[in-house]
């Protein structure tokens, strides 16, 4: 239907945001309006520039027969670090201390605005690493698993802590989680990758890195290739970690359970004395 030039940017912009990181035909867009294709490139340059100044992303177009526009979800860095240290104060409160200096925070994993700030953050850390998958373990990295993968729009894979009937054959490996100290098995249904799959880990929480290890060494067994390792929080002055390659968003720096004192400051992914 033909759609006059206001109408096409709102819907060329809702379209292109629910669709990150895949590459559409300008061809798509001026059949969709009945537009000339020349009129859709002025389109984009607007929506392009809107993106970049208010830095909801990039607008990527690549040239050529096969080219097209693809939408890049960033989140600015000055951005990440305002919303990162808007979490901080309302996960700083001594309530949410648990036994082993943990932190409640299912209340977070389960908000959506939360989840997607969170989400394009990550996806932002990643958005080069061309990651085919995003793989998490149950439980709570699942949330920020999916939030990561919308904004990469790439399926997500969930490591078992048990083998399910449901899974069909799978591949397990031991590991010790430095949070519970114990053997603990990781499985993965044997269909879910294929073989040299780039794969981003993506969890919740680090302590001394086993779990992350773990997954790590599961990918072994897949063959499969791991491009990035992102952790929503991790604990500071673990001595040996398992794992070095990593990106946090947030760090918890010191846990007093005597007197329910916690403090938290930003992950690695900001420089110290930024
Ligand atoms: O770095 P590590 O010392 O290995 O610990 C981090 C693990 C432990 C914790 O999971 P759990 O709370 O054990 O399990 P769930 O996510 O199912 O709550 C967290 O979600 C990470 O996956």
């Amino acid at each position: 239907k033909k759609l006059r030039r206001s109408a096409r940017l709102v819907d060329m912009t809702q379209h292109l945001l629910a669709r990150p990181h895949k590459l559409m035909p300008l061809t798509f867009f001026a059949d969709q309006y009945g537009a000339a294709k020349s009129s859709i490139s002025e389109d984009l340059s607007i929506i392009k520039e809107l993106f970049e100044s208010e830095g909801v992303g990039l607008l990527k177009t690549v040239a050529g027969a096969a080219g097209g526009v693809k939408y890049i979800p960033l989140t600015n860095h000055e951005e990440a670090r305002t919303g990162l240290k808007r979490l901080c104060q309302t996960l700083e409160s001594s309530s949410r201390l648990l036994p082993g200096g943990y932190l409640y925070m299912a209340d977070l994993l389960g908000d959506p605005e939360a989840l997607s700030e969170i989400g394009k953050i990550f996806a932002t850390v990643f958005a080069e690493a061309e990651a085919d998958y995003v793989m998490t373990v149950e439980t709570k990295g699942i949330p920020l698993a999916y939030a990561t993968a919308h904004y990469l729009n790439v399926p997500v894979v969930i490591v078992r802590r048990y083998s399910k009937v449901t899974d069909g054959s799978v591949v397990s490996i031991n590991y010790v989680s430095g949070s519970s100290k114990r053997i603990q098995t990781m499985s993965l249904a044997r269909r879910s990758l294929p073989e040299n799959s780039k794969v981003l880990i993506i969890d919740d929480f680090m302590k001394a890195g086993g779990t992350v290890r773990g997954m790590i060494d599961l990918l072994e067994e897949f063959k499969a290739e791991v491009v990035g390792v992102g952790v929503f929080m991790e604990t500071a002055n673990i001595e040996e970690r398992l794992v070095d390659e990593y990106v946090s968003l947030l760090r918890v720096t010191e846990v007093d359970m005597r007197d329910k004192e916690i403090r938290l400051e930003l992950g690695n992914y900001f420089k110290e004395n930024e």
